[in-house]
């Protein structure tokens, strides 16, 4: 396999060619493109945004995406659905175990399985969330989503994605995001992959605003990565799947979608290795809310209340002294839904697995189970505790999660998660202050 070559920054205004001289200098449209490309815009936000949040791309490209057909109903991704339903849920904390692999065959479309979401795309507010299993890669068929971008984390399995705009190689820890409406094709580089996605209505996922921590930190912006154009010029038969105001859909193109030769702009895919995160925390006492964990966020239309964030609890050294060092207990305004890309979460002492997912919904009261809580009151907090080898991630949601019917049908959700505080003992002792 060889290394791909990217673009590095967040929200830059890049320029990228795969032909010499295929951009167009000094305007965006020409009366004629540099090697009788076609000129076409893709917007992420409304025209009007303010340039800050304003992303929009050119794509200099072998035919416009016009040339295509109708669109028919396509039944192939049957778990993949944009309705979370209005009947009841329950507050109750669920947590699953990691979806099996996939014996019959499918690729990272069909294999797709909506867990739990809110919103609706049509509102641009809410998110999607994704578990995918597959075995195959997609040949001859490539996928786009108009409901919003996609961020993916992958948990077991390399993928490369081929998208509009270039090549991304991912692998588990590392993160990638496809905006709206940007066709792909995902190729496994391994038998088969596992991983979770979340699909966001609302506005852009951006590194938070950073305040008081200053000019540097957390996911510093040079670490995110976007591709250089690549195409590819095949007049085959390729199938088109769009997801569109909670549907899939299907068409045929008689060529490849993946002809981008150049493009410009603000509106682009890109990965992130989470590794590289910069982790802040207390280096004197107490353990910080959760939210210094954060990668991105999707604001909403209130300040301070995210359509969804996504925070990781990467390895990190813990020294807060005469701390309770875990999460603590809490009850969330926001929701909570978590995944593990390895190792151990430090709030769970077992249960909660690689592949798995956990949900902590608004007011639903969590933290560590009984175990974790018994260890770490005990814990020499004079000295440091190591944390290694492990990647928990959380999307989190102003608005309530619900979890699918197909979530909470599975096989795969643990009977009595109640039962992991249910050992946590009376410590209280009137005459011990
Ligand atoms: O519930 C969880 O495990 C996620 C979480 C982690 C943390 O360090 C503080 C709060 C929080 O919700
Ligand atoms: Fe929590």
């Amino acid at each position: 396999m060889t290394s791909l070559d990217y673009q590095t920054g967040f929200g830059n205004h890049f320029s990228t060619e795969a032909l010499p001289g295929a951009l167009p200098t000094g305007r965006n449209s020409p009366q004629n493109c540099p090697y009788g490309l076609y000129a076409e815009q893709l917007s992420g936000t409304a025209f009007t945004m303010p340039r800050a949040e304003n992303r929009r791309s050119w794509l200099y490209r072998i035919r416009p995406t016009a040339l295509q057909d109708a669109f028919e109903p396509y039944e192939g991704a049957a778990g993949w659905s944009g309705d979370f339903g209005t009947e009841p849920i329950s507050p109750n904390r669920l947590r699953w175990n990691a979806p099996d692999l996939p014996e019959a065959p499918a690729d990272f479309v069909d294999g797709m399985q909506t867990w739990a979401g809110n919103g609706h795309s049509n509102d641009q507010t809410g998110v999607g969330i994704h578990l995918y299993t597959a075995n195959r890669s997609m040949k001859r068929r490539v996928f786009y989503n108009a409901d919003g971008e996609l961020l993916i984390v992958p948990e077991q399995g390399r993928l490369r994605i081929a998208t509009e705009l270039g090549l991304i190689d991912l692998e588990p820890c590392e993160i990638a995001v496809i905006p709206r409406g940007v066709r792909f094709r995902v190729r496994l580089l391994d038998e088969t992959a596992r991983g979770y996605v979340l699909e966001n209505y609302g506005a852009p996922l951006r590194p938070p605003e950073l305040g008081p921590i200053g000019s540097n930190g957390l996911a510093n912006t040079r670490d995110f990565l976007t591709p250089v154009a690549w195409y590819e010029d095949i007049e085959e038969s390729f199938e088109l799947i769009a997801k569109f105001s909670g549907g899939l859909w299907r068409t045929t193109l008689n060529h490849s979608p993946l002809d981008v030769v150049a493009w410009h702009g603000t509106n682009a895919p890109y990965k992130y290795d989470l590794r590289r995160f910069n982790v802040i925390g207390s280096i004197s006492y107490d353990h910080p809310d959760p939210c210094l964990f954060t990668v991105l966020t999707s604001p909403s239309d209130t300040p301070g209340a995210a359509n969804v964030d996504f925070a990781i609890f990467p390895p990190r050294i813990l020294v807060a002294e005469d701390t309770f060092r875990p999460p603590w207990f809490h009850r969330n305004f926001a929701s909570e839904f978590m995944g593990l890309i390895q190792g151990v979460y430090d709030a769970k002492a077992e249960g909660f697995v690689p592949g798995g997912a956990s949900l902590h919904n608004c007011m639903s009261p969590h933290g560590p189970d009984a175990e974790t809580f018994e260890k770490a009151i005990q814990a020499d907090t004079s000295q440091p505790h190591y944390i290694r080898d492990t990647m928990a991630f959380m999307f989190e949601t102003r608005r309530i999660i619900r979890p699918t019917r197909a979530a909470l049908a599975s096989a795969t959700l643990q009977q009595g998660y109640d039962t992991v505080w249910s050992g946590i003992r009376k410590h209280f002792d009137p005459a011990k202050p």
